[in-house]
């Protein structure tokens, strides 16, 4: 048996590229050739294979692939789909990822804005997600029709092929563009990291225990900020007070200043401009917010 791990990613669309990234950031290399489903790493026994990502959740579940990176609106809607046909549709929860936020929303035709949810009774409403809109109506005691569109949903009411749609809205500007208001929240997704049920080779699952504290690392350093400061030794506590999340500061003596040290602290949180200004009010100067780039505990 291969002792390589198999990792399943979207080849084309809103999550290749953060996926590349993320296990990039982890020191996983690869060399991608646009055209090619299989990439092999150059720095670890890792494949990756690059599918829709439609297809990644049942890989997973098939355990056709050790791990993959999909948006949780796939991976719930396929889990329904093959509960619904008695297909196998177990997997490992691994990690929530910090991209491919989006929602699943209900929307109608501005004209028809004004409807409630119990107007959708008897409407024919387009969406890619048959199972999760029916999961959600079952839940609001509404009877109406999913039409399933893989493509091109936001013009289903336009185009007489539906009443109202449910799909996916990040900005918003697509349902905008299409004359369409978003009514109601359905699904909130990110992206996730998940693995197969049947258990993984015993070098395989190594690989991926390496992998993982690499991954909380990168995801860790990108929410968290370096912070440098020269603060008033009087009011440190108001200072550490203004930076929410910061571990217990670092405190350096200034060479040629008596009243002020230098603070360095780890903050997890965005510093915003107001805090900056916050904190130049209250004394502080040369204030430095620095990104990081990799952390372990
Ligand atoms: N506007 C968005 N903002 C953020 N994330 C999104 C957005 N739209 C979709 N996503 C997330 O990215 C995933 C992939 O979206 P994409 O539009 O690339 O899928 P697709 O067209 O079905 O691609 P494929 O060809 O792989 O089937 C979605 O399932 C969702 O989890
Ligand atoms: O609210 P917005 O920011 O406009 O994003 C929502 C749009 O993004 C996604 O499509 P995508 O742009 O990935 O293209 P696709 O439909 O061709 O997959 C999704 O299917 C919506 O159409
Ligand atoms: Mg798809």
């Amino acid at each position: 048996m291969s002792e390589r791990l198999t990792i399943a990613i979207q080849k084309s669309g809103r999550l290749s590229k953060e996926s590349l990234a993320l296990l990039q950031a982890c020191g996983v290399k690869f060399s991608i050739h646009q055209a090619r489903l299989l990439a092999h790493s150059t720095s670890h026994p890792i494949d990756l294979l690059r599918v829709r990502d439609d297809d990644i959740p049942g890989l997973v579940m098939d355990g056709v692939v050790d791990v993959g990176l999909v948006g949780e609106n796939v991976l719930e809607e396929v889990r329904l789909e093959r509960e619904a046909t008695s297909q196998r549709a177990d997997y490992i929860d691994l990690r929530a990822l910090d991209f491919g936020q989006c929602r699943l929303s209900l929307a109608l035709p501005k004209e028809q804005s004004q409807l409630s949810l119990a107007d959708l009774a008897g409407k024919r409403i387009a969406t890619t997600y048959p199972f999760l809109l029916q999961r959600f109506l079952k839940t609001q005691q509404i009877d109406a029709q999913a039409v399933m569109l893989t493509g091109s949903v936001e013009v289903a009411p336009r185009a007489g092929l539906a009443d109202a749609i449910c799909d996916l809205v990040s900005t918003g500007a697509t349902l905008e563009a299409n004359g369409l208001v978003e009514t109601q929240v359905i699904f909130r997704s990110r992206a996730k990291l998940i693995q197969r049920k049947q258990p993984l080779s015993p070098a395989r699952q190594q690989l991926l225990q390496q992998l993982l504290p690499r991954l909380d690392g990168v995801q860790q350093a990108k929410e968290s900020k370096y912070i440098m400061l020269h603060a008033p030794k009087q009011r440190l506590d108001e200072v550490v007070a203004l930076l929410p999340g910061a571990e217990a500061p670092t405190l350096l003596p200034l060479s040629d200043q008596q009243q002020q040290v230098a603070v360095h602290m780890v903050s997890t949180e965005t510093l915003f401009w107001e805090t900056m200004e916050q904190l130049k009010a209250i004394g502080c100067s040369s204030i430095l917010v620095l990104p990081i780039e990799k952390m372990m505990g």
